[in-house]
């Protein structure tokens, strides 16, 4: 059955409906960022940059570093705009097009994270990068797919953890891709950890400016949480739908995480551009060994 038209949108030119990409611009290894500004940031490291567009807060610049294509997009901030990027990522490479049917042979794509994240735990610290062995999600969009690939064990340790109000969604652990985690995992620079993800950055990060939180001990409670030897280190707004729907979809995730505060000692990075462009540097180095 073919997909209808109000489901898989398409433009007038044939480009998927927000992130204005056919099929022949993308690569098979992408490298999803926040901010519009870090796409250019990442690809100035490029040989060389053969296509490019921008439609809102995604833009897409995709080429070749060290003779390896890559795709490099912007999400903006937030779950609400992974569940699109990552959704429209997928349909074009595993849906037809002209036909808009789903294609026979699955095709999997490895989808790269390079973050910006608040430190929880004293050993988070500023300036260093974390990668996420799992993504904790607060923010209940994995809830709205049929699904069965949550890590079990670890979700159900987090529930009897947690004491927070039945009001909010319920948590979920959903694991990294163990192959793009041995890539990355073998260098003294990263400090692996699971990362919460929630959908704001204020009240969902427990930070209070003029507003209370519901649940005042919200982060205290996630530092606490302890799964075997694994422990919540930081927190940021994407992780956890990256690795939900990357699962969902059959496509190898990871989240890297460039720490810019940490919130058990009160301090903000000196230099997060540095550190960010540091990351940069790290993660294409890493990916061009893929
Ligand atoms: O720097 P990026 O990739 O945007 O990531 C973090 O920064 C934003 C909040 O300032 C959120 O998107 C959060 O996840
Ligand atoms: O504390 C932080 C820092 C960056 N991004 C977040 O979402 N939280």
């Amino acid at each position: 059955m073919p997909i209808a038209s109000s489901e898989l949108i398409l433009n007038p030119d044939g480009s998927i409906y927000h992130l204005n990409l056919k099929p022949e611009n993308i690569a098979d290894i992408i490298i999803t960022v926040g901010d519009q500004d870090r796409v250019a940031k990442v690809t100035s490291y490029f040989d060389e940059i053969i296509f490019e567009t921008q439609k809102r807060e995604f833009k897409t610049q995709t080429g070749f570093y060290r003779g390896k294509k890559m795709t490099v997009i912007s999400t903006g901030i937030g779950i609400d705009n992974i569940d699109i990027v990552l959704n429209e990522l997928d349909a074009l490479v595993n849906i037809d097009f002209e036909t808009r049917e789903i294609k026979l042979r699955h095709h999997k794509l490895n989808i790269i994270r390079i973050g910006t994240s608040g430190g929880i735990q004293p050993h988070a610290e500023l300036d260093k990068f974390i990668m996420s062995e799992a993504g904790v999600g607060f923010d209940g969009l994995l809830h709205y797919y049929k699904n069965d690939i949550t890590n079990k064990e670890a979700t159900k340790a987090l529930h009897a953890h947690l004491k927070v109000s039945s009001k909010k969604p319920e948590p979920y652990i959903v694991d990294a891709d163990p192959d793009l985690m041995t890539l990355f995992n073998t260098d003294e620079k990263v400090i692996p950890g699971y990362t919460g993800t929630n959908l704001g950055f204020y009240g969902p990060q427990g930070r209070t400016l003029r507003l209370e939180t519901e649940d005042a001990d919200f982060i205290d409670q996630l530092v606490d949480f302890r799964f075997q030897d694994k422990s919540i280190t930081n927190l940021e707004m994407e992780t956890s739908a990256i690795y939900a729907l990357s699962k969902l979809l059959g496509h190898g995730a990871l989240s890297m995480n460039a720490i810019i505060a940490n919130r058990s000692t009160g301090n903000f990075s000196k230099d997060p551009k540095a550190t960010v462009d540091s990351l940069i540097q790290f993660t294409l180095d890493k990916l061009s060994k893929l």
